[in-house]
């Protein structure tokens, strides 16, 4: 069993992630929140700046509220403007430009998609997690190659908190946990759920066997 090297992360469980505009987002948010949601992204492929930011910003103060850590998906400069972390993938900037421009406090995530290569190369680099994927064929993402499970059992040996992503729901969640998923990243089986603070309680509740609520 390895140890986490260096950890702004502690613990386990979901990494909600929202999808792009919507009338509701912030009661979306927040129903994430208070289903147990342990990070929360903000994903928002849109061009539209001003309403991005504001965006961000609300929700930043409402994660602030559940002290549920705030990540932006690939812009620094909005991260660094609401308090947030970052999540940067291939097409987006480096870790060291993220970092100078976030600090040493900021949390910085990234995308390995299936390789262990990359994800040694990143954590060399000064990542604070690192997320594989698309685990299962993504709703969200249909393009995203699928992604073996036992890469995440080989990431462990990395020593930081590893992220599983991609077409995960409930039913099919159990064995990424046991193949060493620290958190299950999620967008639709969470945001395009009916009641999204149950859908996401019955997910945390993959991390806590044996609470009885
Ligand atoms: C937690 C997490 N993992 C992977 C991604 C995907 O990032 P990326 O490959 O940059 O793709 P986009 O999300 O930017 O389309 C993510 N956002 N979050
Ligand atoms: C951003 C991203 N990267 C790989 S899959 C994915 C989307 C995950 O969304 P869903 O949980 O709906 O499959
Ligand atoms: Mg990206």
């Amino acid at each position: 069993m390895s140890t986490l090297i260096r950890s702004k992360l502690s613990g386990k469980g979901i990494y909600a992630i929202t999808n792009g505009p919507r009338d509701d987002l912030f009661a979306a948010v927040e129903a994430a929140l208070a289903g147990g949601a342990r990070l929360l992204q903000y994903r928002d492929k849109t061009a539209d700046a001003e309403r991005r930011r504001s965006e961000a910003d609300e929700i930043s103060r409402i994660c602030a509220r559940y002290n549920v850590p705030f990540i932006v998906n690939d812009d620094v400069a909005l991260a660094r403007d609401t308090g947030g972390g970052v999540h940067l993938g291939r097409e987006d900037v480096s870790i060291a430009e993220a970092r100078a421009a976030l600090g040493p406090d900021a949390i910085i995530g990234v995308s390995c998609y299936g390789s262990i290569e990359r994800a040694r190369q990143l954590q060399g680099e000064g990542a604070d997690y690192l997320a594989f994927g698309a685990m299962y064929p993504s709703p969200t993402k249909p393009h995203a190659p699928v992604a073996p499970h036992d890469v995440l059992t080989q990431a462990k040996a990395l020593g930081l908190p590893i992220v599983a992503i991609g077409g995960i729901t409930v039913d099919n969640a159990r064995v990424l946990i046991d193949a060493g998923a620290d958190y299950l990243a999620v967008v639709s089986a969470i945001f395009a759920a009916p009641d999204i603070q149950t859908a996401t309680r019955r997910f945390a509740d993959l991390f806590e066997p044996g609470i009885i609520r």
